[in-house]
């Protein structure tokens, strides 16, 4: 396994391999787990290389107390992903490696992707995501990306990112990986207590609810149905329930068969913030 901390290294590495070699980038911010190695292991099946980036990325933070402590676990990450394969490059660079002195993010038109969900509650977010995986992604120039379904919103948005600035890479997405609770794996989730961490299995198990409510159901009384659920949970505060279509992310009016929907959601815990979504 090699470890690389700048790009130079990084890219004169990567330049150096056969160019019959496909190239794969999983990008992430470290705090490795289950959901995280899926990823990797889907993208060493299907490539020869792969890159993984371990990056908290400052940009893409809105609210401060977030970035401060969001769990930072550099070296059980290198040996979780030691395990994966002996081939695996690391690329951990620091904030100034990648920034330099300009630790901002470019502005960019998502097409509305944005504006909901996490864009509405997490201002500014999308446009951080979008400048680390654009950077990521012209300088390590993968021939394909995997993000987690656990993301879905960030994972459109970067499908559009790619065509809007005609970057030549597969995106591919991931499905979720659960805790045996049901509970979507986050690194977030190192934050919770061990109670609410059990109780958080409701968020689950409330979309599965909905779900099949969907079978026969209008999307109006589904999400009113999960507000109440939430309005009587103690422990649990609901921020958003969103049921949307998949590609364009706009909330639902009169259902189409034609269409795909999934519903949406993000739920405080103790202080925690977690999403999750399922498809409908
Ligand atoms: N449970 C999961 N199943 C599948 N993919 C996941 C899961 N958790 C994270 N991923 C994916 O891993 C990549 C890196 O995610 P990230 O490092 O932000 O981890 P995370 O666990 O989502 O952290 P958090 O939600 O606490 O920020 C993203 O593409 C994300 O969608
Ligand atoms: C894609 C990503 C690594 C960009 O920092 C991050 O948003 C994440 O981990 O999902
Ligand atoms: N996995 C999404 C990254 C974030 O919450 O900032």
């Amino acid at each position: 396994m090699l470890v690389f901390k700048t790009k130079k290294e990084l890219t004169e590495h990567v330049s150096a391999l056969p160019k019959t070699n496909r190239l794969a980038l999983v990008p992430t911010m470290g705090a490795l787990h289950k959901g995280h190695v899926s990823l990797v292991e889907q993208a060493i099946a299907e490539n020869e290389t792969v890159v993984v980036s371990i990056f908290v990325n400052p940009t893409q933070f809105n609210n401060k107390e977030d970035l401060e402590k969001y769990p930072q676990t550099l070296q059980a990450d290198l040996d979780l992903l030691s395990a994966t394969s002996e081939n695996i490059i690391i690329f951990a660079p620091s904030a100034e490696e990648v920034y330099d002195k300009n630790v901002k993010a470019k502005t960019y038109d998502f097409e509305g992707l944005d504006q909901v969900m996490e864009g509405a509650f997490r201002e500014d977010h999308f446009n951080g995501v979008g400048t680390i995986v654009e950077a990521l992604l012209l300088l390590v120039k993968p021939d394909r990306a995997y993000f987690g379904e656990k993301d879905f919103q960030q994972l459109q948005i970067i499908r559009k990112l790619v065509e809007q600035q005609q970057i030549p890479v597969e995106i591919i997405g991931c499905p979720i990986v659960r805790e045996p609770s049901g509970l979507a794996m986050s690194s977030r989730n190192e934050r919770l207590s061990p109670e609410l961490r059990q109780k958080a299995s409701f968020i689950y198990s409330t979309l599965l609810a909905a779900k099949e409510k969907f079978g026969t159901k209008s999307a109006g009384y589904v999400v009113d149905w999960v507000k109440k659920e939430f309005d009587q949970h103690e422990d649990l505060e609901l921020e958003y329930i969103e049921i949307t279509d998949v590609n364009t992310l706009r909330p639902i009016t009169i259902k189409n068969e034609n269409l795909k929907y999934r519903a949406f959601i993000a739920v405080y815990a103790g202080g925690v913030r977690l999403i999750d979504n399922i498809a409908l």
